[in-house]
């Protein structure tokens, strides 16, 4: 690890851009339930785009992140495409960023999975059905929820490396290649209490930044934008599991 790196990033901070990271999360989320499902956006068939053979979010997210790979985003350790293999280089000067994580972190991507779960799982929970024609928008906002999942899903590299280097007593034996035990590293470096916290947290984020704000206070109690609960159980079953899974993966390649 870089040592300006080391002096600065902590477990501690670490999980504080996590919790920084939720709010994005959570405000994203509320504004993609501004538009009910618009499922027009995502229909392979629908020919919206003359020449283009997918659907109009996979247009809006390839030429976005083309356009935004130009410009440098990739190169950022936080910064991941959801179609790689059609980006183009960057043509702005290069940044340095510290070199906190192991070289092996660049070859670890789990967006397909994150997409296929956003779309399959999550979207048809949160958005009301409907159709109010704003495809564009619908796709603009999508775009937004899934980089926010992305970068807080793959910030699980920086926290394995964290957690690899403060004890690199206990997680170098279940590394090493002739031991390699994925089960094992993910009871390591699961806290069951932390993630019992986060879930509270976030669940308590969503009813406060999800509040209807008005100014006759006679009028009883709305029900926030999105269900808290649902915000919940997002953490619970996809992205605290799928931020644990890129922990591993990025573990299993420590020593590499
Ligand atoms: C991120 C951490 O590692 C694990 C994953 C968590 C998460 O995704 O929020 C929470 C606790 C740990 O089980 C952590 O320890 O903070």
């Amino acid at each position: 690890m870089a040592k300006e790196a080391s002096a600065t990033m902590t477990l501690e901070t670490v999980r504080d851009s996590l919790s920084a990271q939720e709010d994005t999360i959570i405000y994203s989320l509320i504004d993609r339930v501004n538009y009910p499902l618009n499922s027009k956006t995502y229909d392979q068939s629908a020919s919206l785009i003359p020449g283009f053979a997918g659907s109009l979010v996979e247009y809006v997210v390839k030429e976005t992140e083309a356009v935004h790979a130009k410009c440098g985003r990739y190169e950022s350790p936080t910064e991941h495409p959801f179609f790689p293999e059609n980006i183009p280089a960057s043509v702005v000067p290069v940044h340095e960023y510290p070199k906190i994580l192991h070289p092996v972190a660049s070859s670890i991507n789990i967006n397909k999975r994150i997409w296929d779960i956003y779309f399959n799982k999550l979207l048809p929970l949160i958005a009301a059905p409907g159709d109010d024609g704003n495809y564009a928008s619908t796709a603009a906002s999508d775009l937004k929820c899934l980089q926010a999942l992305s970068r807080r899903i793959h910030y699980g590299k920086f926290v394995a490396e964290i957690k690899f280097t403060d004890s690199p007593q206990d997680y170098e034996p279940l590394v090493r290649v002739q031991f390699q035990d994925s089960d094992a590293l993910m009871n390591l470096l699961t806290f069951k209490k932390v993630e019992e916290m986060v879930k509270r947290r976030v669940e308590k984020k969503a009813a406060v930044f999800g509040q209807r704000v008005g100014l006759d206070d006679s009028k009883p109690d709305q029900k926030p934008k999105i269900d808290p609960a649902i915000v919940s159980r997002l953490y619970d079953e996809w992205v605290m599991p799928l931020t644990k899974l890129v922990e591993v993966e990025y573990l299993l390649r420590r020593l590499d």
